[in-house]
């Protein structure tokens, strides 16, 4: 089954001719390969989507011989299936793949069937998201003499932007995975030209026309998990099921704090799609069981809000969801930082009234610069109605990481950066929470005589660096002060202060001095207790960062804005060890 859902088109050019035309032809080959993967979505519960192309070139025309896409997990790889397509003729063939299998080892397996087949050449859009997996087919097929081209690596040029965008877009619940750890969230309203999604009434069938609910049901059948709030339920009874013709069926969530609803509601049969009420702990417990008697879940959460939600559906398996809702819970949703995506359907009428609902609610913004800016905006015409979507948090790009690709090679010359899984570290008690400069692991660092002083952690020692070798007794003060703070936490805060209030009692050169402080104190650190250099030793080939998201220059920032200047000092401290001990054992073995 084709789905409609355009998320794009693509135009085949068919003739190569030079260097210039071979990138515009690659690049309208990767979109195809997009194109065929994104048939499978809304077919199954969502999963990689795959789509090969084979091209045979011969007297420079380049022709397509064999197609297919990945139908579910489970069935036959887009690439068997393009091969059994293309037969004898997929011998020496170019394979675009929109993203790097995740299969590797066994028989009728992506990589197995391109070897067999004596395909010459891949050209790959984007890696395998899953750190796991990232890089494994590619090594696979260039270890056995076939070359791989990865957009954005081995192909650079402007053609491949918009492809790039392809692939990502395919595959965005499997990048915000890996990226975040959330479900990939789209929120989709249908409204009038004034801004209404409802009479004042609360009446909202329909505002959109056939066309536009008929791809609604696609979306839904392209999600895991259709989320509504409680007044939709109780104004509209939805169904929320795709009926689009077969294919799968979303879990329906209500979200309700109260647990008002009404007794008898479409939701609450459960024959054809499961429903489950999220609610608020305790909330109407006779209602609670009332509704488990139908068959509905109900799932407490101590404080209901779309973070926890989102969460807690992310760690059932749940990678992406379509928020129905209407303006109350879509505000709390896009405060809360879990809408990714949004789908406006602007149905040509208007329906006027003060206090008809509008699809987002208070958002606390009181000046234009604060708006939610799309990123890839783009309209389009379903029937009457105009389709505007567009990103308000762009799907993350996986690579380059942090710092980029050219300077991590220089800090840690054995990373290779397309490859590197990232370990973020943060808090103390995250599983590399030690690489904190908050752990609790006294270091002994020498003063300005070269007496040596304890110090209770790394921060504390960085901080009061700041005011050492001031002649002034004010500085000394600091100095003191901060060495003697009862935490790493307050050490953070009293320094940053002492240093906004008295600028002129910190050291001239601190801006030049004190990575260098830092980076001595991390090596102390890392040096005297064994368990930490073990555990930094065994982060080797992944890129560590510091998941900061205030401090931009330790720290690597929410969106990987930041200069992770921590990571990277980790990381040169790394590889500075792991150099010492591999001379040590060579000296051993002489
Ligand atoms: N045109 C369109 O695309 C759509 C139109 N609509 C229309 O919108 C109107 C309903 O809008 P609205 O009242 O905003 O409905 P919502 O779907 O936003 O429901 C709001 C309810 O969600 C529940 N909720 C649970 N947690 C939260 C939270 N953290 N923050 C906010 N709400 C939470 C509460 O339910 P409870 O009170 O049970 O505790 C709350 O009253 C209806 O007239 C409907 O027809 C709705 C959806 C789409
Ligand atoms: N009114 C309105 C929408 N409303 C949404 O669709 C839900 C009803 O779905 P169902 O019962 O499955 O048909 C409703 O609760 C609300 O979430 N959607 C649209 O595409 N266009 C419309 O005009």
């Amino acid at each position: 089954m084709a789905l409609s859902v355009p998320l794009f088109s693509s135009p085949i050019v068919c003739k190569t001719n030079h260097n210039h035309n071979s990138h515009a032809l690659d690049a309208a080959y990767i979109k195809r390969a997009a194109d065929l993967a994104d048939k499978s979505g809304g077919l199954t519960s969502p999963h990689p989507n795959y789509g090969c192309v084979l091209v045979s070139s011969s007297a420079g025309n380049a022709r397509v011989v064999g197609k297919g896409f990945l139908y579910a997990e489970g069935t036959k790889p887009a690439e068997l299936l393009a091969i059994e397509d293309a037969g004898e003729l997929s011998k020496h063939a170019t394979a675009y793949l929109n993203m790097e299998p995740g299969d590797c080892p066994g028989d009728n397996t992506a990589v197995s069937a391109l070897l067999k087949a004596r395909v010459e050449r891949v050209v790959i859009g984007i890696r395998h998201p899953l750190s796991h997996l990232r890089g494994n087919a590619i090594r696979a097929l260039r270890s056995e003499g076939v070359q791989v081209d990865v957009l954005g690596e081995d192909l650079q040029s402007k053609f491949f932007q918009e492809a790039l965008k392809f692939c990502q877009l395919v595959n965005a619940h499997l990048i915000y995975k890996a990226a975040s750890r959330v479900p990939f969230s789209i929120l989709k309203y249908a409204m009038t030209v004034d801004g209404k999604i409802a009479c004042s009434s609360g009446h909202a069938a329909w505002i959109s026309s056939k066309q536009s609910r008929h791809l609604v049901f696609e979306l839904r059948g392209r999600s895991d998990a259709v989320i509504v709030g409680g007044n939709t339920v109780r104004k509209d009874n939805p169904k929320l099921t795709p009926r689009h013709g077969g294919g799968h069926f979303p879990t329906r969530i209500v979200m309700s704090q109260t647990l008002n609803l009404p007794e008898v509601a479409n939701l609450w049969d459960v024959s054809e799609a499961r429903t489950i009420v999220a609610t608020q702990r305790g909330a109407r417990k006779s209602f609670q069981k009332y509704l488990a008697s139908k068959g509905v879940e109900v799932v407490e959460f101590d404080i209901l809000n779309p973070r926890d939600v989102v969460e807690y559906f992310y760690d059932r398996g749940y990678l992406s969801i379509l928020w129905e809702c209407g303006g109350t819970l879509a505000a709390s949703a896009i405060s809360s930082g879990v809408i990714h995506k949004v789908y406006a359907f602007v149905a040509p009428k208007i329906i006027g009234g003060k206090i008809a609902p509008t699809p987002v609610g208070e958002l606390g913004m009181v000046e234009m610069t604060q708006a939610l800016e799309f990123v890839d905006a783009c309209s389009e015409q379903i029937g009457p109605d105009t389709l505007i979507s567009g990103f308000i948090q762009p799907i993350p790009d996986l690579a380059p990481i942090i710092p980029s690709v050219n300077e991590t090679s220089v800090i840690d010359p054995s990373l290779t950066p397309y490859e590197a899984s990232i370990i973020f570290f943060y808090k103390t008690w995250d599983p590399y929470g030690a690489f904190s400069n908050f752990s609790p692991h006294p270091i002994q660092m020498p003063d300005e005589n070269g007496d040596y002083l304890t110090w209770s952690s790394v921060e504390h020692y960085y901080q009061a660096s700041k005011f050492l070798g001031v002649e002034d007794p004010s500085a000394k003060e600091c100095f003191e002060n901060i060495k003697s703070a009862k935490s790493p936490e307050e050490v953070a805060r009293l320094g940053r202060k002492l240093q906004r209030q008295f600028p002129h009692l910190v050291r001239p050169d601190w801006d030049s001095v004190k990575v260098d402080v830092m980076y001595k104190a991390l090596k102390c650190k890392f040096s005297i207790y064994p368990h930490l250099n073990s555990m930094l030793l065994s982060t080797a080939g992944s890129v560590l960062v510091e998941a900061s998201p205030h401090d931009l220059f330790w720290g690597g920032g929410r969106e990987g804005e930041g200069l992770n200047y921590l990571g990277r000092l980790l990381m040169q401290l790394r590889s500075e060890f792991l150099s010492e001990s591999t001379t040590e054992n060579s000296c051993l073995r002489m």
